[in-house]
Formats: C-alpha cells, structure tokens, sequence
C-alpha cells in the first residue's frame, strides 16, 4: 500500500511518517505541504525526524497523482473536502482524521464515500474507540437518572471545540439512550444559567500547554458518580490507528467506514 500523507509537517503529519515507517506492507511514497511552504523538496523523512526517506515535498496531490493508492489526512476541514474529492474522482482511497466538519461536510464526505473507501473517526486510538463501546452499555444500563457531562482537554493550538472526540462520545450516549444531541447539548455554561435539566448533556472544554487529548465522560446521580476517562499521552496512538486503517481499507472499493469497523467493535 503506497500512502500519502497531506500536511506532512504537521503534529499528525510528522507523527504519521514516523508510524508508517514502522508498520509492515505500508510505504510512505508522497507527502504534502502548502503550496508557499518553504519546506516544498524537503525529505519527507527528514522533516518527520526519521531520517532521509528519498520523499520529496510537494504542493499539491495532482502532481504525483500515479504515486499512492491511500491518502491519510489530517489538516483542516477546507483542506479535507478538496481531498476528499480528489480522492473520489482518482480512485484513491482516503482516512480523514480531521475534527470539526460541519454537517454540509459531513454529508460531502458520505457522497464521496459511494465513489471511493473513506475511513473517517474523530479519535483513531484503540482506547477511545473501547470506550465508545463500553459507554453505549453504561448510558443504556443508567438510564436517565444519571446526569451526564464530558470534559475535554486539549493543548492550545487546537482549533475547534468541542473536540470531535467529545461530540461523538455525546453522539454514543446520546444514542444509547434515545436522545438527539443536537437538541439535548448544552455548551459551556456562563451567568445566571438556571439548573440542570434532567436530559442535557454538557460540555466543558479545556485548552492548555501541551496535552495531547483527555476525555472524561461523567454520569452522577444522587449518592454516586461514574468518571470514564480517557488520556492519550502521545499522538502515536492515533497515527497507529491511522495506520491500521489504511491496511483494513486494502480490499475496500467503495463505503464509509469508522474505527469500529477496523476494530470489529460494532
Ligand atoms: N482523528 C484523530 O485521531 C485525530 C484527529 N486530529 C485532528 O487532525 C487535525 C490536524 O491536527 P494537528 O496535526 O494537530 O494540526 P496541525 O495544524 O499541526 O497540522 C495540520 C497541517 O496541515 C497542513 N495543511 C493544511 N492545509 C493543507 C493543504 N491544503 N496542503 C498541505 N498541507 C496543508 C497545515 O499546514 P500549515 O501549518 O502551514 O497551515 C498543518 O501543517 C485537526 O482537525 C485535529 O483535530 C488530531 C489528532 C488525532
Ligand atoms: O486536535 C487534536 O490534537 C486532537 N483532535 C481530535 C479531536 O478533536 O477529538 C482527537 C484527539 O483528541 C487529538
């Protein structure tokens, strides 16, 4: 499998060269930068922090479109969509790691999903994707007696909020117990705000220094509390989730996928 890997120096970028150096049957045969980057011929490898690879930058997809089989992207959601049909017009499969998609988004990947294999999960650690797993059973088991409320913790350069790792935990919970979170989510609360309803969900977002990603889902009632937490503390876990993914999506031709399907979780 020959992958490129969009916004090559990136956090996720560097950190996916690296994880893809170190699986078996993947090979990194393009990387991408901006098209004003001053990093355009620079080794892939190099600028990843593992060495000459022999992959030069490049600016743009179209250029080295007879080079790869696999895209993995992790940048921005403008970035994602422009991929995301590139990869649905060439036959190229693709994972999107990228947060923040609003639904017009998220409806451009489904239709380019019918033309091609699209992986695309808010979280590609193992860990989290256990957890949604397990939360399905608590919030089903609980009931709505228990308040429910996810905390998120990020570094500061990240972007959107909350994370996508948050919403689809509210998504998972939300489900399980017969609610829509669009209608049942509160964010971030501030003033003379009133109690809580019996069925909100909340959200709480933290951004500070360096943290890689912690998630907390909290269910409390009277007399008890349940904490699921989550704490990457490095972004490999999501770069060999990544990669795992791509080997999955091998022998697909067409589909949307999550990690719950490469894990068997569903
Ligand atoms: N699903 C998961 O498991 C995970 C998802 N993420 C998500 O991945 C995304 C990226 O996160 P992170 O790596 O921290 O962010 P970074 O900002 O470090 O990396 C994104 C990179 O993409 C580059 N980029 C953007 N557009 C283009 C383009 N058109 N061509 C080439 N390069 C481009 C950026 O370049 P420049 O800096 O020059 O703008 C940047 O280097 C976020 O949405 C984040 O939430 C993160 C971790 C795990
Ligand atoms: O931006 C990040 O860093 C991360 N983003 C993802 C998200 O929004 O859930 C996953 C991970 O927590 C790191």
């Amino acid at each position: 499998m020959r992958i490129a890997v969009m916004g090559a120096a990136g956090r996720m970028g560097k950190t996916l060269i690296e994880a893809i150096c170190q699986a078996e049957g993947v090979q990194l045969t393009v990387g991408t930068v901006l098209p004003d980057s001053s990093l355009i011929g620079a080794d892939a490898g190099e600028v990843a922090g593992v060495g000459r690879l022999g992959v030069p930058l490049v600016a743009t997809l179209g250029e080295v479109k007879d080079q790869f089989d696999l895209l993995i992207d992790f940048t921005s959601p403008e970035t994602t969509m422009e991929n995301l049909s590139f990869c649905a017009e060439h036959g190229k499969k693709i994972i999107v790691g990228t947060t923040g998609l609003d639904d017009e988004q998220k409806a451009h990947l489904a239709a380019c999903a019918e033309k091609t294999a699209v992986m695309f999960a808010p979280n590609m650690s193992v860990g989290v994707n256990v957890c949604f797993k397990i939360l399905d059973t608590i919030a089903r088991t609980l009931g709505d007696d228990y308040d429910i409320e996810i905390i998120e913790t990020h570094h500061r350069h990240k972007v959107d909020s909350p994370s996508g790792t948050a919403l689809r935990l509210g998504e998972v919970v939300a489900d399980a117990l017969g609610r829509d979170l669009k209608e049942c989510a509160v964010y971030g609360r501030e003033g003379q705000v009133g109690a809580r309803t019996r069925k909100e969900i909340g959200f709480e977002t933290i951004r500070a220094g360096d943290v890689v990603g912690d998630h907390t889902v909290l269910f409390a009632t009277e007399g008890e509390r349940i904490e699921i937490t989550h704490k990457a503390s490095s972004r490999m876990t999501f770069a060999k989730g990544a990669v795992r993914a791509a080997a999955w999506l091998a022998d697909k031709e067409a589909g949307q996928f999550d990690m719950q399907d490469v894990l068997s979780l569903r």
